[in-house]
C-alpha cells in the first residue's frame, strides 16, 4: 500500500513516512503525525487501507517526537524493526531520508510535501522525469517556466540524475519544430570541437574530404545539448561565446559566417560556477550559458522516489508490474546510488535477468554484486556541489526570500535538504516561521 504521514505544519520540520508502493496499490495518502506519536502495525488504521503485511505485528513500532527529533521505537514486534538496513534496538532518532522496515513494509522518513495523488500522463515515446518529491516537482516547474523562452539553460547534477531527460523535455516544451541534437563535449581538442559544432568546408584539414554542416546547423530551429560542458577546452571557450552572442557560426576553413537559430542547453556533472571560481571555466561563457539554471538532486536525497522510479524502469525493461521481494526493496531504498538513476536501472536489469520468470525480483548474488559495484564507483566520481558559506544571517535572508520553502532553498544553494535542515537546526531557525500564509 502507499501512504504518507505528515507532521502538523508550523511546529517542527514536516515529516513523511512513505511506504514502498506495490503494484496495483492506490495513490499515496498523507496524514499528520500527532505530537503524542503514531503507532504503526498490522492492526492499526493508519491509512484508508490496512498494511496487509502478515510480517508486521499488530502493534509493531511507534514514531513519536522527542524535542525536535522524531524517534522510532520497536514495540516488541515479532519480526523486528530495521533502520537503514540495521535492526533497531529499543529506540532510534530518525533523520531525513532514513529507511524504516517494519516486517516486510518499507517507509522513507522525509520532509518533502506529499506527492500529488496521481502520476502525470506519460509519453510512450519520450523519456519522462519520474518522481514526485518536491525537488523533482520544482525541476518540472522550472522546465515549464523556461522552455518557451529562447534562453540558454545550464543543467547540473551528478551522473545519471536525468540531465539529458531535462534537456529533451526543454526541447519538447519549447514549441521549436527543429530537431534535438546532443553532443558530448568531453575528449575533443579545440580544433575537433570547432569542426564538430560549426562544420567544415571540403579540404579544410587532412581528411576533410567532404563538407560537413556541423551540429549547430544540424540543430537549426531546434535544441543543441552541449553535454559534459565542463570539458569544453578553455582555448575554445571564447569562440563558443562569440557564437552564442552573434548566433553566427563560421565553418572551419571558411571565411563566411552562417546564421543559426538554435536553443542551447549545457549539461554538466560538475558545478560550472565552482569551475569558474577555480579558473577552469571562463566566467563570461558561464554567464552567457547560465541564463537559467536547473539543478537535479542526487537519488540518495530523494529516496522516496525510488519505488516509482523502480516501477518506471522495470516497465522500460519489459518487466512491467513485476513484484520485488522485501529484501530487494529494502536494499534499493538504503543504497547510496552514486550512479543515481542509471545505477538503479542497471541493478534492476540484472535482477530481471537473474530472477526466474514468475518469481518476484530477489536480492540474489548477482544483484548484491551489482550493488557493490555501484558503491565502489562513488570514490572515483568528481565532486558535484561547490562548498557554500551559509551563516545564520545568510540563512535567515534566504528563508525570507524563499518563504520558508526548504527544498527550493536547498536547490538554490546547492546543498542537500538533510544538510540544510542540520544547518537550520544548528542556527536555531525554524522554516515554518518564514512561510507565507
Ligand atoms: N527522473 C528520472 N526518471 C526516469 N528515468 C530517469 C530519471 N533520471 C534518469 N533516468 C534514466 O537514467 C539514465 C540516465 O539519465 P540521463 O542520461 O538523463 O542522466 P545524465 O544526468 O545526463 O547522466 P550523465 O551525466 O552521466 O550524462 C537514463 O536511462 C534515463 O532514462
Amino acid at each position: 500500500m502507499t501512504g504518507t504521514i505528515r507532521l502538523r505544519p508550523g511546529t517542527l520540520p514536516p515529516a513523511l513516512l512513505l511506504p514502498f508502493p506495490h503494484p496495483g496499490t492506490g495513490p499515496a495518502q498523507s496524514r499528520p503525525i500527532p505530537r503524542e506519536g503514531l503507532v504503526l502495525g498490522r492492526g492499526e488504521a493508519v491509512f484508508d487501507q490496512p498494511f496487509g503485511d502478515p510480517a508486521m505485528s499488530p502493534r509493531h513500532a511507534e514514531v513519536r517526537f522527542q524535542g525536535a527529533h522524531a524517534v522510532v521505537h520497536d514495540l516488541g514486534s515479532a519480526a523486528g524493526t530495521r533502520l537503514n538496513g540495521v535492526p533497531v534496538r529499543e529506540s532510534h532518532t530518525l533523520a531525513e531520508g532514513d529507511v524504516l522496515r517494519l516486517g516486510d513494509t518499507m517507509f522513507v522518513y522525509t520532509s518533502t510535501e506529499p506527492p500529488p495523488a496521481a502520476d502525470e500522463p506519460r509519453s510512450a515515446t519520450e523519456p519522462e522525469l519520474t518522481g514526485a518529491t518536491a525537488s523533482i516537482e520544482a525541476v518540472r516547474r522550472s522546465i515549464a517556466a523556461v522552455a518557451p523562452h529562447p534562453r540558454t539553460v545550464v543543467v547540473t547534477g551528478e551522473t545519471g540524475t536525468g540531465k539529458e531527460i531535462v534537456a529533451r523535455l526543454l526541447h519538447r516544451h519549447s514549441g521549436r519544430s527543429g530537431p534535438f541534437v546532443a553532443v558530448n563535449c568531453g575528449g575533443f581538442t579545440e580544433g575537433l570541437l570547432a569542426s564538430e559544432l560549426f562544420g567544415h568546408v571540403r579540404g579544410a584539414f587532412t581528411g576533410a574530404v567532404a563538407e560537413q554542416q556541423g551540429l549547430f546547423r544540424a540543430a537549426r530551429g531546434g535544441t543543441l545539448l552541449l553535454d559534459e560542458a565542463s570539458d569544453i577546452p578553455l582555448a575554445f571557450q571564447p569562440t563558443l561565446l562569440r557564437v552564442l552572442e552573434t548566433w553566427q557560426v563560421r565553418p572551419v576553413g571558411s571565411s563566411r559566417d552562417v546564421p543559426v537559430d538554435v536553443r542551447v542547453v549545457a549539461a554538466s556533472n560538475r558545478e560550472l560556477v565552482s569551475l569558474v571560481q577555480q579558473g577552469l571555466f571562463r566566467a563570461d561563457l558561464y554567464a552567457r550559458l547560465a541564463q537559467w539554471n536547473i539543478r537535479l538532486p542526487p537519488l540518495r536525497d530523494r529516496r522516496e522516489d525510488i519505488p516509482a522510479l523502480s516501477r518506471a524502469l522495470l516497465a522500460q525493461l519489459g518487466a512491467e508490474g513485476r513484484a520485488l521481494t522485501p529484501d530487494l526493496e529494502e536494499a534499493l531504498l538504503v543504497h547510496p546510488w552514486p550512479l543515481n538513476v542509471r545505477g538503479l536501472s542497471n541493478v534492476l536489469s540484472i535482477a530481471v535477468i537473474a530472477t526466474p520468470a514468475g518469481q518476484p525480483l530477489a536480492l540474489g548474488p548477482e544483484v548484491l554484486a551489482a550493488l557493490e559495484d555501484n558503491r565502489i564507483e562513488r570514490s572515483v566520481l568528481p565532486p558535484a556541489a561547490p562548498p557554500v558559506e551559509l551563516d545564520r544571517a545568510r540563512l535567515e535572508e534566504l528563508l525570507r526570500r524563499f518563504g520558508g520553502r526548504v527544498a527550493e532553498l536547498a536547490r538554490h544553494v546547492g546543498v542537500s535538504r538533510p544538510k540544510l535542515y542540520r544547518l537550520l537546526w544548528s542556527a536555531e531557525l525554524d522554516p515554518a516561521c518564514f512561510r507565507r500564509r
